[in-house]
């Protein structure tokens, strides 16, 4: 089909009539070939189903013969539905399944279920086994050949249903969020290619190791972005954690607003516009009957203002009409609004104010019954500036002139939304959110026991209302893929003491290695070198130059602590877990966080005592 595709591509300019044809159809064809671009290690089959008399191959697209006929089905075709669950007890007319095994692109193995005989592997099952285990280089991978039952239930859970998924570390959340994508965009592509998909994720490292998946499975116009990426301000300047976390509070939605509306003030004086020999006049009652009619109607405060003008001309046009007995032209009308007398108008009852005006006058002034004495003192500016344009912003302002600029003008929304480690937005972070998914639907992706901002979510039911999805449905996953139990059971001991209610992972991982002790780091890095594989060595972020001087090999990544979620190592060894924990208020939640990076081993290495939930391990 790529070449198919790629032949058209060449003679393209033949076969469209004209050069804007011509443009046009090279530019499909060139995103039809990205769409196919696929690695020789990436089968295009995975599977196969017989069902009654019929036998059908499943794989990562449609394939089709020269004839046209297809020889391989889309896995998120309906009936590729039935590969991810029929079971023993509910077969789906299921014969057989099928799954192969793949090593670089070459088949190695097969696996069948004979359902209607009662055969079912289900997490027995070898290939399962085998990719979850295998080690981890490069970016993530997709998991279409692999995704179990109650991951596939959420992947094609319907486009209106905004879902949240807790999901202990490991569980799969990121490769069902992107598989969800993945299948919203398949099954609903004309719809969602005018309003658009957006994942966000919680840095740019993590972007990087996700940014393979969607394109892999052939869909490549999906916005991937961080929350911060989504903002129109970029932050050069820094907050204080008080002022942060004030900035970051849901109060300030309410202060914005109430800021931004107590500028619209009742009209005092009549309105006389001169119109050539002419002369018209609003009585102040009048003016404030527009006013106080727009003010009620709530829409956003800039279209408020246009309203406003609009309804004053109307105003006018009807008394023109009916001393000239005709209907005033456009260019008339536009004139008339532009009129000196009635930007006054409009300049006094609802003035205009931009998104950074409308945060630098709250900065200058926080007086709100809302906040503390203490909380204004925190946000206010330490050296005012003159103007809003000379102010240096910080990331928390930001996402407050963002809600200011919502506040002002609509936000256009996406489709969907993925939002992976969503634990940790703030409430203003949400509204970004809310804002612009506020037509489409989202899919939540967190692990409360991950939280690690200060902000960090508690619960779920609140940050789904403050993205405006209070009735999104709560789901667990619980099976972990990545982390061996061995290094779950140690991680799960920090449980009890993060104050959340999350139930714990069970890991499908009896292999793997966990090592707890006082080995030097170098003599640890060696010993991870005899393995195949990526090795992660986690520290507090203060230690890593220190630490990362001593250590230089490509299959080592020396990271901070902050940097390491959502990420996966195959071997991980985490420095001085002590540090992790004193280096932030919720430094158990990082370590909880840190230790769940290892695909297959673990190294824990301390010289100071272990945090106190782990200190009767070693
Ligand atoms: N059904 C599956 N088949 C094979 N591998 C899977 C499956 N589900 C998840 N995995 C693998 O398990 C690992 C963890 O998945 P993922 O990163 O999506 O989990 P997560 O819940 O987002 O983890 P965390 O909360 O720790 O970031 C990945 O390597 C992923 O490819």
């Amino acid at each position: 089909m790529r070449e198919h595709a790629e032949d058209l591509f060449s003679t393209g300019d033949q076969v469209a009539g004209d050069p804007f044809a011509a443009e046009t159809l090279g530019r499909h064809l060139a995103r039809r070939i990205a769409e196919l671009a696929d690695s020789p290690d990436t089968p295009l089959f995975f599977g196969r189903l017989d069902i009654e008399e019929e036998r059908f191959h499943v794989g990562r697209r449609h394939v089709t013969d020269v004839a046209g006929e297809p020889m391989v089905l889309d896995w998120r075709a309906p009936v590729s539905r039935k590969f991810y669950q029929a079971s023993v007890k509910d077969p789906q007319d299921v014969r057989t399944r099928r799954r192969f095994g793949f090593v670089k692109g070459a088949l190695t193995s097969f696996e069948d279920e004979h359902l209607q005989a009662g055969e079912e592997l289900g997490t027995a099952s070898r290939i399962l086994l085998e990719e979850i285990e295998r080690p981890r280089v490069g970016p993530m991978r997709d998991i279409v050949a692999t995704i179990q039952p109650e991951q596939d239930e959420l992947v094609r859970a319907e486009l209106d249903e905004s879902i949240c998924v807790q999901g202990a570390p490991g569980t799969g959340k990121t490769a069902v969020g992107l598989h969800r994508a993945a299948y919203l965009l398949y099954l609903h592509r004309e719809r969602l290619k005018r309003s658009g998909v957006l994942i966000v994720g919680p840095n740019s490292a993590f972007l990087s190791y996700i940014a393979s998946v969607l394109p892999a499975l052939g869909e490549i116009e999906v916005q991937q972005s961080t929350i911060d990426g989504l903002l129109g301000t970029v932050a050069t300047a820094t907050d204080t954690a008080a002022a942060a976390e004030v900035k970051h509070d849901p109060r300030m939605a309410t202060v914005l607003a109430r800021r931004l509306n107590g500028k619209i003030r009742k009209p005092e004086a009549p309105l006389t516009v001169s119109d050539g020999s002419y002369r018209w006049r609003v009585s102040t009652e009048a003016l404030r009957r527009v006013v106080d009619d727009v003010r009620r109607e709530a829409p956003p405060y800039g279209i408020g203002r246009e309203r406003v003008r609009a309804r004053i001309v109307s105003l006018l046009m009807r008394q023109s009409e009916a001393r000239r007995g005709d209907s005033p032209s456009e260019a008339w009308q536009r004139r008339m609004g532009r009129s000196q007398p009635v930007v006054e108008v409009l300049d006094h009852a609802w003035p205009a104010v931009t998104a950074e005006q409308l945060v630098f006058e709250v900065l200058s002034d926080p007086a709100d019954e809302l906040l503390e004495p203490a909380e204004q003192a925190a946000i206010a500016w330490a050296k005012p500036p003159k103007t809003a344009r000379s102010a240096k912003w910080t990331a928390a302002d930001a996402v407050l002139i963002d809600e200011a600029a919502g506040l002002i003008d609509r936000v256009p929304s996406f489709g969907h939304v993925v939002l992976d480690e969503a634990q940790d937005l703030s409430p203003m972070q949400a509204r970004v959110i809310a804002r612009r998914s506020e037509h489409g639907s989202i899919t939540l992706l967190g692990d409360l026991a991950q939280g690690t901002a200060p902000w960090a979510a508690r619960d779920w039911r609140t940050l789904l209302a403050h993205l405006g999805k209070p009735e999104a449905r709560v789901v667990p996953l619980t099976t972990g893929f990545r982390v061996p139990a061995a290094v779950v059971a140690l991680a799960n001991r920090l449980l009890p003491a993060l104050g959340v209610d999350v139930p714990e992972a069970r890991s499908l991982r009896t292999d793997g290695a966990l090592t707890i002790g006082a080995t030097p780091l170098r003599d640890a890095v060696r010993d991870a070198l005899r393995f195949e594989g990526s090795i992660g060595v986690i520290a507090a972020d203060a230690t890593v130059p220190l630490i990362a001087a001593g250590i230089e090999h490509e299959r080592v990544t020396v990271l901070p602590a902050s940097l390491a979620k959502g990420l996966e190592y195959d071997h991980v060894i985490v420095v001085e877990p002590a540090d992790i924990v004193a280096a932030e208020p919720r430094g158990l939640n990082r370590l909880f966080v840190v230790l769940t990076r290892a695909v297959s081993r673990l190294d824990v290495l301390h010289e100071r005592p272990l945090p106190p939930p782990l200190d009767r391990v070693s």
